[in-house]
């Protein structure tokens, strides 16, 4: 172990790191970590927002206001008039963190033809870069967080040419190796921030990349807060890690095809996945030819909840997948019930969208380890959507139909809560699902 994994041993409760025969070293729990724990809370170093969230949100807390019409707009800055913000403090604390290094210079860079040029990973990559420089000009005077940045894996050290930078105006001008020793970290390092699986940002949290290596089965996974005007992530625990076993992240959406995921993860981050998700999946074989699912929805149903129909399974239930249901597994099919599923749910006719939506339940419940937030998220969604069929279809006759919907709406909802508050507060608090649930369940409790 390197110097710095003992420095970092002795700062956190929960993770202690050991050495791993691939990947450098890992995390692994220091005692038994319960659900509802925070493993770690790590404070952005450099972030920048996606363009289509520029000027709707915080540049330095990524915080989106409210869309009441008493709730202040962001303020602007009035140096480059290209950053927006909360409020003075978030203002100043972005200032200090990089905007006084690039304010002056921004509006020139923004519209080079060097910077215009770029494709837009390229351009999001330049920006953070920029706000990254623009905050730590040279490794003198390295605080915590830029030093553990510089100890991580580097991608492709040989090859990496750092884009086109916005210039830095302050008394040390950057090197262009130290920017490149920067840049070397990006692409297997950096996180996509999101706020309840929309994405807002790109980020850099040195420690979280420092600790922990990626899993397609994880049992833990990142949410961001906005806090102490910046962006926080929090590691949080998909179900109780026993102490000594390695606390794992995804890097990419599990539910991606298996040749997907293999290719991104040995191209953007230079290894072979070997979790168990993994293993499994390169036994299975699919056709490649185009398959007719529809036979094979209800089989998955049966086969995923038939324990209980109502209640969501204990365990993945990949390893267990009989042979005749792997061709759900084709690439084509979770894409297509996930799109069928949104355009029924929000037009109707809404007993297709509950049918589609139970089909990509269970198909989620394969993919996806127990207690996943894209678990909870659907099946706050199908709640929904069975409470649009109670409040607006005409039941006529058949009272029973109207009875079962409703009951069928309480049953996603107690589903979504459950996973849900596992996955606790984040990203945007007000409108988020936690808030949509405390809105939904007294209308469903409260309804016959
Ligand atoms: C964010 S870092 C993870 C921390 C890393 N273990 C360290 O010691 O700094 C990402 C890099 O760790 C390695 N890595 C992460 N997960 C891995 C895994 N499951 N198997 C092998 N290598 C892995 C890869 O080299 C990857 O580019």
């Amino acid at each position: 172990m390197s110097t710095t994994d003992t420095d970092l041993n002795d700062q956190y409760d929960n993770v202690a790191l050991r050495a791993h025969p691939k990947a450098r070293s890992q995390a692994v729990a220091r005692h038994r970590i319960h659900l509802l724990t925070d493993i770690i809370k790590v404070e952005a170093l450099a972030t920048i927002l996606l363009p289509d969230e520029k000027g709707k949100r915080c540049d330095a807390c990524f915080h989106h206001p409210p869309r009441r019409n008493n709730s202040p707009p962001l303020k602007r800055c009035s140096g480059c008039a290209a950053y927006w913000y909360c409020n003075t403090r978030c203002q100043v604390n972005h200032w200090n963190l990089c905007h006084k290094g690039m304010c002056k210079q921004f509006p020139r860079y923004h519209a080079s033809e060097a910077y215009t040029n770029l494709p837009p990973h390229q351009k999001l990559d330049a920006l953070l870069l920029s706000h990254l420089v623009a905050g730590h000009p040279s490794q003198e005077h390295a605080n915590n967080s830029l030093s553990t940045f510089l100890s991580l894996l580097p991608h492709n050290p040989s090859t990496a040419v750092h884009p086109p930078i916005c210039a830095f105006s302050g008394k040390r001008t950057p090197t262009a190796e130290f920017v490149n020793h920067l840049f070397e970290r990006f692409e297997n390092n950096n996180f996509v921030i999101h706020s309840h699986l929309v994405s807002t940002g790109h980020g850099i949290f040195p420690l979280a990349s420092r600790l922990f290596n990626h899993s397609c089965a994880p049992n833990a996974v990142v949410a961001f807060i906005s806090e102490n005007c910046n962006v926080s992530m929090i590691v949080r625990p998909l179900r109780v890690i026993n102490e000594g076993e390695e606390i794992t992240i995804p890097y990419i959406d599990p539910a991606l095809p298996f040749h997907r995921r293999r290719q991104i993860l040995e191209l953007s981050y230079g290894f072979s996945c070997r979790c168990s998700s993994c293993m499994l999946s390169q036994s299975i074989r699919i056709i490649n030819s185009p398959v007719d699912f529809k036979g094979l929805e209800t089989p998955l149903i049966d086969f995923v909840f038939s324990k209980s129909p109502e209640k969501l399974p204990e365990a993945q239930c990949l390893s267990s997948l009989p042979k005749s249901l792997h061709h759900m597994l084709h690439e084509l099919c979770l894409p297509h019930l996930s799109a069928t599923f949104s355009d029924h749910s929000h037009d109707g006719p809404y007993t297709t969208a509950l049918h589609v939506g139970r089909s990509l339940l269970a198909l989620y419940c394969v993919v996806y380890p127990p207690n996943y937030p894209q678990i909870g998220m659907h099946c706050l969604e199908m709640a929904k959507t069975a409470w649009n069929k109670y409040t607006t279809e005409e039941f006529s006759s058949d009272s029973s139909q109207r009875f079962i919907t409703l009951e069928n709406a309480r049953m996603y909802l107690r589903m979504g809560e459950a996973v849900l508050s596992i996955m606790g507060p984040e990203g945007d608090i007000e409108g988020g699902p936690l808030e949509e649930i405390s809105t939904l369940k007294p209308l469903l409790v409260g309804s016959e």
